[in-house]
């Protein structure tokens, strides 16, 4: 027997912050999201700046190094990134391997594990600097992985990287073997840079959890990917563009809603954990979302997007978040849905790794407790006599 018959369970009178809602767990240099006023910034640049002026190498740098590059700073960390954009036969056959049902955030999942295996260094309690350099490494690798998948399931050939080409050309180069017009061009690099970070949200606390326990880059970035596939979070912009599918046609987009709202059906790319007054990202976007839509001549996404937000924020005051924008864009640009949100691990894996950096530099094990709500003090009765 090991009841303690003295023991009474304490009263309830713990505050539970489901969801984590409101908890500052720690402190951060790289981004701050700021609810109030609808602002974000990288290392103290407001992301919309970076969107128009810089290109994502330069952000993920600043989010890397802390400082945005000089010129030949740039120059050296693009050869770098340059050079390891090649992956495996291995990787590359694993891929090819795969069932044809596979989901492409999956495929790259599996993809990174494997780039672990393949790591034999490895970087758990390693010095920043083979950190630093694994980074790089995933940063290179990640979109020729998820462009390799991209076309062995289409049952076409893998396009090798290009060293000349920026890092949004070569992905257009490397899934669809053409390289769009300069304004597609510039839309997709501007909607990575504003999905490269986002302080503490679910995967990059996923991330930062796990390499609180001493483990390794490659760990934590299969696990980032995990809980980004969500459609709480970054799955969300695939579901956007399957619901815009559904409606069809922008003049039933506003009664598709209202009727949605009558169901207390979840809208996906609406509403958010941190901003209630809407997401500072989402005007640059919708910005380079009607650029798409002009550059292709097809209006009919924007005026749908237009529709639902109208209904929306009238009857809810609830406002859309990136993956709003971001689904319809990547559809015109070309790409198959279920490639959106591997889009955003290539974008989001410069954040996840300056978080797992940040984390390894200054580290303390993340571990919080629970209220405990389950039964107290039963007795085991033995196998036999249980009914
Ligand atoms: C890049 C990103 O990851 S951004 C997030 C992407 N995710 C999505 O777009 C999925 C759809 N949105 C949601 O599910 C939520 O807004 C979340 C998960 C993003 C935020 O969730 P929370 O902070 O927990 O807000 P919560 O779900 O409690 O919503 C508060 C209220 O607004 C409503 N609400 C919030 N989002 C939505 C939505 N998208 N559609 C309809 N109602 C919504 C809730 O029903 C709730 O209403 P109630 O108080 O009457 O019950
Ligand atoms: O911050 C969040 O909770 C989700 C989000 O917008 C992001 O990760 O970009």
């Amino acid at each position: 027997m090991h009841i303690n018959p003295d023991y009474i369970p304490e009263p309830e009178k713990v505050n539970v912050k489901k969801g984590l809602e409101g908890v500052v767990i720690d402190t951060t240099k790289i981004s701050k999201v700021n609810p109030e006023s609808n602002s974000l910034i990288y290392r103290g640049y407001p992301v919309q700046d970076l969107a128009e002026n810089c290109s994502f190498e330069e952000v993920a740098f600043l989010l890397f190094h802390g400082e945005l590059p000089t010129y030949e700073q740039l120059q050296s960390f693009i050869k770098k990134e340059h050079g390891y954009r090649d992956v495996s036969k291995t990787i590359l056959n694993t891929l090819k391997a795969l069932p044809k049902e596979t989901h492409p955030m999956d495929a790259i999942r599996t993809a990174v594990s494997l780039l672990g295996c393949e790591d034999i260094t490895k970087s758990a309690n390693s010095s920043a600097d083979i950190f630093y350099d694994r980074a790089l490494q995933l940063l290179a690798k990640i979109p020729t992985m998820v462009a390799a998948h991209y076309r062995l399931r289409q049952g076409k050939t893998v396009i090798p990287p290009r060293k000349d080409l920026s890092f949004a050309e070569n992905f257009f180069h490397m899934c669809f073997n053409k390289i769009p017009s300069e304004k597609i061009v510039k839309a997709f690099d501007v909607s990575l840079i504003l999905y490269a970070e986002h302080s503490f949200n679910a995967s990059t606390f996923t991330t930062r959890v796990v390499t609180s326990t001493q483990s390794d880059i490659y760990s934590a970035t299969v696990a980032g990917i995990g809980a980004l596939k969500g459609s709480l979070h970054g799955g969300a912009n695939e579901q956007v563009m399957y619901m815009m599918i559904e409606i069809d046609d922008a003049n039933k987009a506003e009664q598709w809603m209202k009727d949605a709202l009558v169901q207390k059906k979840k809208v996906m790319g609406f509403g958010h954990r941190v901003y209630k007054s809407g997401d500072s990202r989402v005007p640059t976007m919708k910005k380079y979302l009607q650029i798409i839509s002009d550059v292709k001549n097809e209006q009919k996404w924007v005026q749908m997007y237009h529709s639902l937000e109208k209904v929306m924020v009238e009857k809810k005051n609830i406002y859309p978040n990136l993956d709003f924008p971001t689904g319809p864009a990547y559809y015109m640009m070309g790409f198959d849905i279920d490639f959106f949100t591997p889009i955003f691990v290539i974008a989001r894996t410069t954040g996840w790794s300056a978080h797992i950096m940040e984390q390894n530099e200054n580290n303390r094990l993340i571990r919080p407790l629970s209220e405990y709500i389950g039964a107290f003090q039963r007795e085991i009765i033995p196998l036999k006599n249980r009914k």
